[in-house]
């Protein structure tokens, strides 16, 4: 891909060839993140993906050196940087609420580093105009930013931390604010810029979809504790352990225990019934495990051989435009959700098909 103009003169941005780390933070007493590791290479979009609380931010802060860690050390292309002043790591960083100068411009905005690195007024005013022009916001310039729509205020704020060439960008949340449309226009923007721009990116949301497409790859957090990494793909079709699952969207998780094993296929003892599911390495006969998937995943009716098909009753049907997904009330006693485009009556009988190849075999927790 080319270079695009607003980058002309410098090639690409001058991107990293690999970011290292293993840090720890505590607060008080308390350990938010423990020995958080990551390895990222250039080019790459790596996404912290979790709950609220589980420490995303804290570990972008203690990247951007905004925020000490209290434990171990960050290598940026082999040199330590943990003890290297903010401004001088040549990071971009852009924040939830934009954090936009009031009292300047757009154009202000954007110039502001470049001011300060004294660059000629000449190619200040050539970069500024350049990356108002690549997010879209040429004409803007001698707008205020109480003047402007949230959306546009973070285009100022992305264009303010491109100007700089940054060797990483870091966004924080981003996209929190916008509405839901908004969100997903700008989404894609980003995926672009860091493309076209050939950036290396590291993004913090709780919004699995966002993660999911914007990401090469995916570290997902539960209280400070690194939970899985993967490619979106692996992260939504092969969960490690059912908090991931969970945070993902399985939403049926079955209690089972495991029977014998034939032909890469092991038996799952399930409320008086045997069920069949894709056997895994390191599960062994007579384990207690779960049986975790997806709402869309289940069939509506027996289909097949007939196996793998639980009976229940609808309990709760959620419309939700094309689809509908509906809670079944099981013979044995436990609930599952399935999502179908065919109509789902409240108060139905109705048989489910489970398909072996669909379910991930997990520890219980
Ligand atoms: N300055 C601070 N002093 C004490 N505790 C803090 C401080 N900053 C963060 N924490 C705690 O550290 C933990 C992680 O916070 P962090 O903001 O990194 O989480 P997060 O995953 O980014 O959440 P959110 O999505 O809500 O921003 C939380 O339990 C939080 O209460």
């Amino acid at each position: 891909m080319r270079p695009s103009r607003a980058y002309a003169g410098r090639g690409m941005a001058d991107s990293i060839d690999k970011l290292q780390m293993s840090i720890t933070k505590r607060y008080g007493g308390k350990v938010v993140l423990d020995q958080f590791p990551l390895e990222i290479v250039g080019r790459e979009f790596v996404t912290f993906l979790g709950p609220s609380g589980c420490g995303k931010s804290t570990a972008l802060g203690i990247i951007a050196g905004l925020v000490p860690p209290s434990d171990g050390e960050i290598h940026l292309n082999g040199r330590r940087i943990d003890d290297v002043a903010p401004e001088k790591r040549g990071f971009g960083m852009v924040f939830q609420n934009y954090a936009l100068f009031p009292h300047l411009t757009v154009f202000g905005n954007v110039a502001f580093g470049l001011s300060l690195q004294k660059r000629p007024s000449a190619e200040i005013e050539q970069r500024v105009r350049d990356m108002l022009g690549l997010v879209r916001l040429a004409g803007y310039e001698d707008r205020y930013p109480g003047q402007l729509s949230g959306g546009q205020q973070q285009r100022v704020a992305i264009a303010r931390a491109l100007v700089l060439h940054p060797r990483l960008m870091l966004f924080d949340e981003p996209l929190s604010n916008l509405d839901a449309k908004l969100r997903v226009e700008m989404r894609a923007e980003i995926k672009q810029l860091h493309a076209q721009l050939g950036l290396t990116s590291i993004y913090v949301t709780h919004d699995q979809a966002e993660a999911l497409s914007l990401s090469d790859r995916i570290v997902v957090l539960r209280e400070g504790v690194l939970m899985q990494v993967g490619t979106p793909q692996e992260i939504h079709d092969r969960p490690k352990n059912v908090f991931v699952a969970d945070f993902m969207g399985f939403r049926n998780f079955l209690d089972v225990t495991l029977g014998k094993e034939a032909g890469g296929m092991i038996e799952a003892g399930f409320k008086g019934q045997i069920l069949q599911a894709r056997a895994r390495d390191s599960f062994r006969p007579g384990e207690h495990a779960v049986l975790a998937i997806r709402p869309e995943d289940v069939r509506l009716g027996q289909s097949g051989d007939g196996a793998n098909v639980l009976r229940g009753k609808v309990e709760l049907v959620e419309y939700l435009g094309r689809e509908q997904e509906a809670e079944i009330a099981l013979d044995g006693g436990a609930r599952l959700w399935v999502r179908s485009h065919e109509k789902i009556v409240l108060g139905e009988m109705l048989d489910l098909t489970l398909p072996a190849d669909k379910f991930v075999l997990l520890r219980r927790e």
